[in-house]
């Protein structure tokens, strides 16, 4: 006999989903340093049952197992879908399939992306749209769109009476440790994390759904990846901070060195911030985990890029890191970029160019060949200064 703990986060809602505790990387993009989980909530009125999402590819016998030590799945009237990315979408058919009764429940957008990943059985589909609701039995399940956060059709489930808003992947954590928010003291920088490396490109959108849900009663925030909040509070805050742009007195170092030259760069501009008082986080590309550079993009003040030239352009892990950040869209206001080349250069340009479309402004950019000479750190220190008064102003 399997033994499974399915947390009860309100009287008849249970969390049926799975912790993932091993995986690693997900997106085959983003490290997860303590895997992730696929949460699955089951709710059960007094007339109906409804089941909120489900989980990752390889979860859905765990599923079906959890669902029926609290109910009873054949029986299930409902299957709603906030989100048709897989790793909550994948077991729709499977869901379909044992529980034959059961209609698949979400909006026009939801049906249209769901159909590019399962089939959907035409007779068993429920459009609903934004204001709509089912009456479960004393339970209600209200809908609301709240579209790109992050593909076009996601939308979030309310259920009024036990105030619980279930959000999929918005206000998300890749994290499998812990049950509730309560549970994990550094769980905001993980958070945070999620959110630079999923939902930042789409912070207006974020600003709008927040909008949208602030005048909800809301006691549960239970979203589809990480610990459930029983303080709503301690994502919504930061939520509101990271959707608005606002940024830190920071600077982000981003860079890479084959032999010293660009890295020695760098250093002297990190000393130099440090001097002024600016905040510095520096990150090597060839090293680093690239979900802390994704945290730190959500409220850099500023960006510094270090690149040698590599073949007549960026070193290409420099140029994966420089593509990211600008897919990434981050809100910072300043950038700087230094590199170093041994014959004809050209990685200063390819940067220039790739970070053009961003809506920083660039303060400064310094190559060299070779090594940094005396002059070319002073000149160094001089974008330095210069940036770190703009940073403060
Ligand atoms: C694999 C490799 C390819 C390089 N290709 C170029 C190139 O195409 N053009 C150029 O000007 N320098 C090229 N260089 C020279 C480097 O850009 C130069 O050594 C630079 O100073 C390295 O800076 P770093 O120590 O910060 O890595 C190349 C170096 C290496 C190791």
């Amino acid at each position: 006999m399997e033994t499974y703990n399915i947390p009860e986060i309100a009287r008849n809602v249970f969390s049926v989903g799975s912790k993932d505790w091993n995986c690693r990387m997900f997106d085959s993009l983003i490290p997860l340093p303590e895997g992730t989980s696929y949460n699955s909530f089951l709710v059960k009125g007094e007339k109906k049952t409804a089941l909120i999402d489900t989980v990752n590819p390889g979860f859905e016998e765990e599923l079906a197992v959890k669902i029926n030590m609290v109910s009873d799945l054949e029986k299930l009237d409902y299957l709603i879908m906030n989100h048709a990315e897989p790793d909550h979408s994948n077991a729709i058919s499977f869901i379909l399939e044992k529980a034959p009764n059961a209609l698949f429940v979400t909006t026009e957008k939801g049906v249209k992306m769901a159909k590019l990943y399962h089939e959907l059985p035409e007779d068993r589909i429920k459009i609903i749209a934004e204001g709509d609701s089912l009456d479960l039995g004393g339970k209600t399940l209200r809908f609301i769109e709240a579209p790109w956060l992050h593909w076009p059709e996601t939308m979030f489930t309310y259920l009024p009476e036990d105030q619980i808003l279930f959000t999929c992947d918005f206000f998300g954590a890749h994290t499998a440790q812990g049950i509730y928010d309560e549970d994990i003291e550094d769980l905001i920088p993980f958070a945070k994390r999620y959110y630079g490396e999923i939902m930042m490109p789409f912070g207006k959108m974020g600003a709008k759904a927040l909008e949208k849900i602030k005048d909800l009663d809301i006691k549960i925030i239970a979203p589809s990846h990480g610990p459930i909040y029983k303080d709503p509070g301690r994502i919504i805050g930061p939520y509101a901070k990271w959707t608005a742009g606002k940024t830190e007195n920071k600077a982000l170092i981003v860079y890479v060195s084959m032999w010293g030259s660009t890295r020695e760069m760098v250093r002297t501009i990190a000393e130099t911030l440090l001097q002024e008082g600016v905040d510095v986080r520096m990150y090597d590309l060839a090293v680093s985990d690239i979900g802390d550079v994704a945290r730190e993009l959500v409220d850099s003040r500023a960006i510094i890029l270090g690149v040698p030239t590599v073949l007549g352009g960026m070193h290409p892990v420099a140029l994966y890191g420089a593509s990211l950040v600008k897919a990434l869209n981050p809100p910072a206001k300043y950038g700087v970029v230094f590199g170093s080349f041994g014959w004809g250069g050209g990685a200063l340009k390819q940067a220039g160019e790739i970070l053009a479309p961003l809506k920083m402004e660039i303060v400064g950019t310094h190559q060299v060949k070779g090594r940094a000479k005396e002059e070319d750190l002073k000149k160094v220190v001089e974008i330095g200064r210069e940036l770190a008064q703009k940073m403060k102003a």
